[in-house]
């Protein structure tokens, strides 16, 4: 469990100010909250969310975290994600690359919990999962995986009405009861050697999600802001969840929407002596639905002809796609873009965006 009196964020490292957004206006229908969550999502693409309510349940999993990274290593390695692009599991550190050459690699263990399997408990319909995940598959991983979802499906649905798009098309595509996407727990620990505190623990990425409704208590995230060509630290509030657009969202709005480059090391200050947790959930969508700029955003597509918004893949083959270049020994299948392991390039530089 995260320690509960955790040295303050430091106050002698940029930052970048995200845009607080009140969940509680969100869900009352506040235009000007609408409005102020569409700029932040169409400019950095990040956001803070106060008033979210998943306070309890976030706290929860945290536990659930800490006592599953609790277990023996070789009971967590029983549940390894693998390298064939399945990403629910446990993922041990070192798996992944922070570079894109594939040479440093990653300290992070996560712990991905799918969400059917936690709404379809005790049915498995992906995989099993270590044993202190399963005992709070129904009190502690399902709660927060509505409340997350809650939240999610009320930004799609903001976004659906700015792009213009057929009432509830976003969230067809995010269909709850289709199979998709995964929630993660993330543990950093310590850097072992003062010169490892500036080494990226998670490489610059962009998420391969449609939106991610993240909870941390130490800093170490960093965002690369549009414009910028420095790392700025993203500095948790206590009770506010950082919220941010994936790609699959940017694709579908033709760019729109932006999901943009970040990447965590260590935390700075007296705050590197601590394990560093991170609670994510991904929302993804459904499994079947193919990725690409919507109909009605073909004309912003059609402005941009140096990007590309057309995968030919489903959600499935993409996302799988996704999680096997990561993996140090994954391997690549035929006809996949170069293997970037991060996206340290801008999108605008390369001309599959999609495809990392
Ligand atoms: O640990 C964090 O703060 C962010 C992790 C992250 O960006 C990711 O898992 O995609
Ligand atoms: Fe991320």
């Amino acid at each position: 469990m995260p320690s509960t009196t955790l040295p303050p964020f430091p106050d002698n490292v940029r930052t970048h100010p995200f845009l607080i957004i009140d969940y509680e206006l969100i869900k009352a229908g506040d235009k000007d909250e609408e409005n102020r969550l569409w700029k932040a999502a169409t400019t950095i693409g990040f956001w803070y969310l106060k008033n979210h309510g998943a306070d309890q349940e976030g706290s929860d999993m945290f536990d659930m975290g800490a006592e599953t990274m609790a277990l023996p290593f070789e009971e967590r390695m029983k549940f390894e994600q693998g390298d064939e692009g399945q990403s629910f599991g446990y993922k041990k550190a070192g798996a992944n690359a922070v570079d894109a050459a594939g040479i440093n690699l990653d300290t992070s263990e996560f712990l991905n919990v799918s969400k059917d399997d936690a709404l379809a408990c005790p049915q498995v319909v992906h995989r099993t999962y270590p044993s202190t995940i399963n005992a709070r598959m129904e009190n502690t991983i399902a709660p927060f995986v509505r409340k997350a979802l809650g939240v999610n499906y009320a930004v799609l649905n903001i976004f659906n009405e700015k792009l213009g798009l057929p009432q509830g098309t976003l969230e067809r595509l995010h269909a709850v009861d289709e199979h998709s996407s995964s929630e993660r727990c993330i543990r950093n620990p310590p850097p072992q050697v003062k010169e490892a505190a500036e080494n990226p623990v998670i490489g610059a990425h962009t998420d391969f999600s449609s939106l991610s409704f993240l909870h941390n208590r130490l800093g170490g995230l960093q965002v690369m802001p549009p414009g910028h060509d420095e790392w700025s630290y993203v500095q948790p509030i206590p009770g506010h969840a950082i919220c941010n657009v994936g790609d699959v969202l940017s694709l579908f709005s033709g760019g729109i929407l932006q999901s943009n480059l970040h990447r965590v090391i260590p935390p700075s200050g007296a705050q590197v002596e601590y394990e560093r947790w991170t609670l994510i959930f991904f929302t993804r969508p459904g499994n079947s639905g193919v990725l690409r700029a919507l109909v009605l955003i073909a004309e912003a597509v059609k402005k941009q002809p140096d990007r590309n918004f057309k995968t030919d893949s489903t959600a499935a083959a993409w996302f799988t796609r996704r999680v096997k270049n990561y993996r140090v020994n994954g391997t690549r299948d035929i006809g996949c873009e170069p293997r970037p392991r991060t996206t340290l390039r801008r999108w605008s530089s390369h001309s599959v965006p999609f495809g990392s």
